[in-house]
């Protein structure tokens, strides 16, 4: 790279410059992927009862005669650095835990696996609990790091489980759950390549905040190709960001819609009851409903999706009204030329398209959804199968510029519709004419966002690599597009909505609604997927209730599932409180066990107007607090704590993950973790969704180190435990 750098900016011919470009590149890749493994490069060490000795690393390396140094954690002699144990040794003598900052050992810790061949002095120096231990005290920097030094038994058995079939990952909170799904995805990505570099991996999450949250586990961790997204953001071209109360979200992911869709296509489809007559210059055409019922017959029988059958429903129509129209003007009998020549004539007529169109219109998922939501007829007829009350919530105002229209829960909804409507010809497409005006408008901002995103990241890159004398950033994000074959796989399938994944991992799978599983499935057709996800915390009406339920329609009997039990996370004294909150969730529940306890007693304090200056005394130095509330109060405590805390930040996105101090509601805190939990009004929460007891329970194990509650209200029974640390 260096020899590229020093070659200088413009000279040379095109061709020498686009060579340039493309090194540049290359090495700039590499580079970057080799600088995401620099910390901790190398974590472990195996002692072979055969005197052998492996290191093992992020990746794997050779040096210039090919003999390897270091072994990639995902290979298969890296195994027993996570599976032996002293009863089955696996040919292991020792197995030794480097910590490193930097290009500097800070540390070891030795397990003992096979006594017999040891010194006496070697085994007065082992710890091994020590290396877990020392990772799950660390302070949280706001991002998840990589566990690949300390994964403990019972996760490297799901991480390492084979491709095929759908594997379901229960477990409590802090049990590792995301970060087991996300080593997997490496796994599975180093083990089974050649099958999972074309098509990609899928990893969905709950919401972006939480994507920021765990993205740099994966590039540290060696891999790329790997796509980190919402439900939300599955379809491409469209954001929802819309905020829906959770009732009508709870409509729309019912399985019922699925039928309101197909309904509200054929809708569109409707025979008119009287019959359509055709004014043209010379005579009148009819169509009766006979004859528009045996053309709709027709398409209908193509099984061709709405907008690739209109094409055989306006040739049969257009067959009839030529014959009739020879008819009209006194032809009797009449050739199949001539019966061409009239039935292209009339395809041109304004009158005749006018008709076809109201008859069997192009339609876009968006035009389907919108026109359906907007009206209460369409509504009638399509969701009868619905109660009214159910109606009435689905029920909205039109599309106004400047305002996100789509929520989440609309996403599977446009792309149940694209499957059944299909695509509409791009000539037709191109011409625009039938898209209605916003629509229009809404495409061109997207482009040019778009356009926008791709020249800040070329920037970024540029910058960083040091690259930015040498290559402008148009020059390299228009190559980045126009070159197919230079995107990532993870590209590529971001921007096709009917992409095939290798394998798909569903994070937080218990809050996906029926609607979003269907979505999800079509991702999926090999049913190569892990589903990781926890039965206690779902927030969602919608939500997960049993995986055999939600699993059965797909994959009936063809599913395994793995249990995680300890957690990792929460101390023992918070999990403690927890617990009790667990019994509201529902009966014979239990909680997973806590792998250390820190002394640290969770408290509760009075009134919540102390919160300012508890957040303060409880925050640890260089460590994250998090104050989280009910829904309806998050602006108000926001604002307060923003004015009176140095550093708080209320809400969502990076900003919320880097600052000391972030305000959040339980949806947003979901599956994120912070050394200073603070939880306020929890009285509200539980009444606030009817999962209330889920949401509190979620509040309650976010904690790495401390857990506190104040409140105005009273204090729940549930946390009754937290009386005999009252903080007066
Ligand atoms: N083997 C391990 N070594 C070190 N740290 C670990 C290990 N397993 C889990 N952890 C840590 O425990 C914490 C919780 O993990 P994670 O967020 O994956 O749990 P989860 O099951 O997804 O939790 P939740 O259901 O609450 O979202 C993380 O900080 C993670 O790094």
């Amino acid at each position: 790279m260096d020899e590229v750098l020093a070659q200088g900016g413009g000279g040379g011919t095109h061709q020498n410059r686009s060579e340039r470009d493309s090194f540049a590149g290359m090495y700039a890749q590499r580079l970057g992927r080799l600088w995401a493994v620099e910390n901790g490069l190398c974590f472990g060490r195996l002692d072979g009862a055969d005197q052998s000795t492996l290191y093992v690393g992020r990746i794997g390396l050779a040096d210039d005669d090919q003999r390897r140094l270091l072994i990639d954690w995902r290979a298969p002699v890296a195994r027993p650095f996570y599976a032996a144990t002293p009863a089955a040794s696996m040919g292991v003598v020792r197995r030794r835990h480097l910590q490193t900052r930097a290009r500097t050992v800070i540390g070891i810790d030795d397990d003992l696996l096979d006594l017999d061949n040891l010194t006496e002095e070697d085994v007065s120096t082992l710890n091994g609990e020590a290396a877990l231990l020392a990772s799950i005290d660390a302070r949280r920097t706001g991002r998840m790091r990589d566990i690949v030094a300390t994964i403990q038994n019972e996760q490297d058995r799901i991480i390492r489980s084979g491709l095929d079939g759908v594997l379901v990952v229960q477990g409590g909170p802090g049990t590792g759950k995301t970060v087991v799904a996300l080593h997997r995805a490496a796994y599975l990505l180093y083990t089974h390549r050649e099958r999972l570099a074309r098509r990609g991996v899928l990893i969905l999450g709950p919401n972006l905040t939480f994507l920021r949250y765990i993205e740099q586990v994966l590039p540290s961790l060696g891999e790329t190709d790997v796509l980190l997204s919402t439900v939300a953001e599955l379809y491409p071209g469209i954001t929802a960001t819309r905020r829906e109360r959770p009732e009508v979200a709870a409509v729309k992911g019912d399985e019922r819609m699925a039928q309101v869709v197909a309904r509200a296509v054929r809708e569109r489809q409707r025979v008119p009851r009287k019959p359509v007559e055709i004014r043209l210059d010379r005579y009148t055409l009819t169509l009766d409903g006979r004859l528009l019922d045996a053309a709709r017959n027709r398409a209908a029988r193509s099984r061709r999706p709405h907008n690739e059958a209109r094409a055989v429903f306006v040739r049969h129509l257009l067959n009839a009204l030529a014959r009739q129209a020879a008819r009209l003007i006194g032809k009797g009998t009449i050739d199949d030329d001539e019966l061409a020549d009239l039935r292209e004539e009339l395809r041109t007529e304004q009158p005749v398209k006018a008709a076809l169109n109201r008859l069997w219109p192009y339609t876009t998922p968006q035009q389907l959804l919108i026109g359906l939501f907007t009206s209460r007829e369409r509504l009638d007829y399509a969701a009868a199968e619905l109660g009214e009350a159910e109606r009435r919530l689905l029920l909205r105002e039109p599309p106004r510029k400047g305002e996100g229209w789509w929520a989440p829960s609309d996403v599977p909804l446009l792309d149940e519709a694209a499957e059944l409507l299909g695509d509409i010809d791009p000539a037709v497409l191109r011409a625009g004419a039938w898209m209605a005006e916003e629509e229009q408008a809404a495409a061109r901002s997207a482009a040019e966002e778009e356009q926008r995103h791709r020249l800040d990241y070329a920037r970024e890159v540029l910058e960083l690599t040091g690259l930015s004398e040498i290559m402008d950033a148009e020059r390299f994000a228009a190559r980045h597009m126009d070159d197919e074959a230079y995107l990532t796989t993870a590209e590529r399938a971001a921007s096709d909505r009917t992409w095939a994944f290798g394998h798909v991992i569903v994070d937080e799978a218990q809050e996906l609604s029926p609607m979003d599983w269907r979505m999800v499935m079509r991702r999926c057709p090999s049913r190569s997927m892990t589903i990781v996800g926890d039965l206690a915390q779902t927030g969602s009406s919608a939500g997960v209730r049993s995986w055999g339920r939600m699993l059965d329609p797909y994959v009936a009997g063809r599913w395994r599932q793995e249990e995680l039990t300890v957690n990792y996370r929460t101390p023992s004294e918070l999990m403690a409180v927890a617990a009790d909150v667990l019994t509201l969730v529902g009966p014979g529940l239990s909680a997973p066990t806590s792998v250390r306890e820190t002394g640290t007693h969770p408290w509760a304090a009075s009134p919540a107007t102390r919160l300012p200056e508890l957040v303060k005394s409880e925050s640890v130095e260089g460590g994250r607090t998090v104050v989280i509330v009910a829904e309806s109060s998050a602006e108000k405590t926001g604002e307060l704590l923003a004015e009176s805390v140095e550093g708080a930040v209320r809400g969502r996105g990076t900003a919320a993950l880097d600052a000391p101090v972030s305000v959040m509601t339980v949806a947003e805190a979901k599956g994120l973790e912070f050394d200073v939990v603070i939880v306020v009004e929890p009285e509200l929460i539980l009444g606030e969704s009817p999962r209330g007891a889920s949401d509190l329970y979620v509040a309650m194990t976010r904690a790495t180190q401390r857990l506190g509650v104040v409140h105005t209200g009273s204090l729940p029974e549930a946390l009754a435990r937290l009386e005999r640390h009252r903080i007066t």
